[in-house]
């Protein structure tokens, strides 16, 4: 089955990634579904299970792992992240444009599979703009958030490499960087809306 070309969103945590992607799928319901990653890390305020990540054990996690039940996985801040395979076909099933949310170690190992999606980095203006963004949220403690602003560093060279990504969007004006995101998928999205009328 060839549905819509999955969209991958990757970017230092902080970049404005889960905002862009929430305000495109609330535009246009029905057209994107996201692929629910399973984390070991623990749930914010506000998060649900099931919806914004699986949150789970790292036993249950490594199992699922050990089971092939993956098709990528990384540690980030201490964590494991990973995309199940079924949260991917979850989406696909119902023709939806699949979007996940990964680190730059997640793009590199899905540049292995034969998943084919667009890739997409979101970047911050600054590395000064990007820890006020962070402090801001107050999602961190002093410990994840010097974590974070160490893997953005390594984040901002690797998605400077050429090929890596299809756009880089730097997520200054927020209202800019969502008009370029959607610019970058309109035609796919056109299509998922065709094939509905
Ligand atoms: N490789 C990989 N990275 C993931 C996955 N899910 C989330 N991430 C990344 O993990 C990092 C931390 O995510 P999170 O704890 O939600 O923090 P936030 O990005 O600051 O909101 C971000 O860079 C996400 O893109 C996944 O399934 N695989
Ligand atoms: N263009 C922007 N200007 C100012 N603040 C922003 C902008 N984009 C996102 N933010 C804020 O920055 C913080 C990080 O954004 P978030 O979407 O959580 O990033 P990510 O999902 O990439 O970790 C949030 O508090 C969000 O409201």
């Amino acid at each position: 089955m060839s549905g819509p070309r999955p969209v991958v969103l990757s970017g230092p945590s902080g970049a404005g990634k889960s905002t862009l992607l929430k305000r495109l799928m609330k535009e246009y319901e029905g057209v994107f579904g996201f692929s629910v990653s399973h984390t070991t890390r623990n749930p914010r305020l506000g998060e649900e299970n099931g919806k914004d990540y699986h949150f789970v054990t790292r036993e249950k996690m490594q199992d699922g792992i050990d089971k092939g039940e993956f098709i990528e996985n990384a540690e980030f801040s201490g964590n494991m992240y990973g995309t199940s395979k079924s949260s991917i076909e979850d989406v696909q099933a119902q023709n939806l444009i699949c979007i996940l949310d990964v680190d730059i170690q997640g793009v590199k190992n899905i540049k292995k599979t034969d998943l084919n999606p667009i890739y997409i980095s979101i970047q911050p203006p600054s590395m000064e703009l990007l820890e006020k963004r962070l402090r801001d949220r107050q999602t961190e403690t002093e410990d994840s958030l010097q974590k974070r602003l160490e893997a953005a560093r390594i984040d901002m060279e690797l998605s400077k490499e050429p090929g890596v990504f299809d756009m880089v969007i730097i997520n200054d004006d927020l209202e800019e960087a969502y008009e370029k995101l959607k610019s970058v998928l309109i035609e796919e999205i056109e299509k998922v809306q065709d094939a509905k009328n």
